[in-house]
C-alpha cells in the first residue's frame, strides 16, 4: 500500500511511522510513505501557502494552488488510482470498519490542514473523503494522518506476526471492547490474577473473556453494544456479568 502525505510538515508523519509494527511494515515493503510539501509549490517572493479568510474573522486559510499542485504531484507519482482523504474536525468519525475499508485500497493520499483549514473549493474539487479521528481540534492534521497510517498499516497482510494477529483486538472481530489482560508475576502487591485464567480450561477462559468484553462494552461504551444483534449465548453471558456487577 502506498500512502502520500500532503503536509507543511511531511516528515512529521514519516517519523511517527518509523517505529514498531508500522516501521516493520515499511521495511517489509508492505507500506510506502511519501511526503509532499505545498510550500515547494508556492510561488511568488513569499511563497505563501495561506492567506486571510474572505468575510474576515481570525486565523488563516490554506491557499488552493500550492495544495492542488502538491496533490497533483502526488497523484502523478504512481499510476494507481488515489483516494484523497482530508483529516478535519468536520469529517465523518473514523471507525475500525472505515479503517478496514481504507486498508484495502492500493493508494491513499492524506491531506493535512493547518491554520483554520483549507479553501472549500479545493475540498470540493479534490477530496474524496473527509475524516475525523475524534471530536477535538489539533494544531494540524498530521497527528490525525499518523493515526490513520498506523491503523491501516497494521492491517496490511504480513504486518503482524501470528501472535500479534491472533491478538486482533476485539474491535476488529466484533466491535466490542477488549477483555482485561494479565501477565507475570502471578503474585503482586497490586492484586491477583483471575483464577479462571490459571485453570487451563480453555472453554472457561474463552467464556470469561467474552463475558468481560460484553460487560465492559455495556458499562463503558453502551453505544457500541447493539444488544438486539447479540446471539443467545452472548445475551446469557451479559446477563451473568450484570447479575454479578449489580449484586
Ligand atoms: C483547526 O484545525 C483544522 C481545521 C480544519 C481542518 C484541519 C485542521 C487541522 N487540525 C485537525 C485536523 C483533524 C482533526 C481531527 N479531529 O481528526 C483535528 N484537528
Amino acid at each position: 500500500m502506498r500512502i502520500d502525505i500532503v503536509s507543511l510538515f511531511p516528515e512529521f508523519v514519516a517519523q511517527c511511522a518509523a517505529f514498531g509494527v508500522v516501521g516493520r511494515a515499511q521495511e517489509r515493503a508492505l507500506l510506502s510513505l511519501h511526503g509532499w510539501n505545498p510550500r515547494d509549490y508556492a510561488t511568488g517572493n513569499y511563497r505563501r501557502v495561506d492567506d486571510r479568510p474572505f468575510g474576515g474573522g481570525p486565523g488563516m486559510v490554506m491557499l488552493i494552488d500550492p495544495l492542488r499542485d502538491a496533490l497533483n504531484a502526488a497523484r502523478a507519482a504512481d499510476p494507481a488510482d488515489a483516494r484523497v482523504v482530508y483529516l478535519t474536525p468536520q469529517g465523518t468519525r473514523l471507525t475500525q470498519a472505515k479503517v478496514r475499508e481504507l486498508a484495502a485500497h492500493p493508494r491513499l493520499v492524506l491531506l493535512c490542514g493547518r491554520y483554520e483549514g483549507v479553501d472549500e473549493r479545493l475540498i470540493e474539487a479534490e477530496v474524496d473523503e473527509e475524516l475525523s479521528i475524534g471530536d477535538y481540534v489539533l494544531s494540524g492534521g498530521e497527528l490525525a494522518a499518523a493515526v490513520l497510517v498506523d491503523a491501516v498499516a497494521r492491517l496490511q497482510e504480513g504486518a503482524l506476526n501470528d501472535a500479534e494477529s491472533a491478538a486482533q483486538d476485539s474491535f476488529e472481530s466484533d466491535g466490542l471492547l477488549d477483555c482485561p489482560h494479565y501477565t507475570r508475576p502471578l503474585e503482586h502487591p497490586l492484586g491477583q490474577v483471575p483464577e479462571v485464567l490459571l485453570s487451563g480450561n480453555h472453554a472457561q477462559i474463552a467464556r470469561w473473556r467474552r463475558m468481560e468484553s460484553l460487560g465492559r462494552t455495556w458499562l463503558r461504551r453502551p453505544d457500541l453494544l447493539d444488544e438486539a444483534a447479540l446471539g443467545k449465548a452472548d445475551r446469557a453471558l451479559l446477563e451473568a456479568f450484570r447479575s454479578r456487577y449489580l449484586r
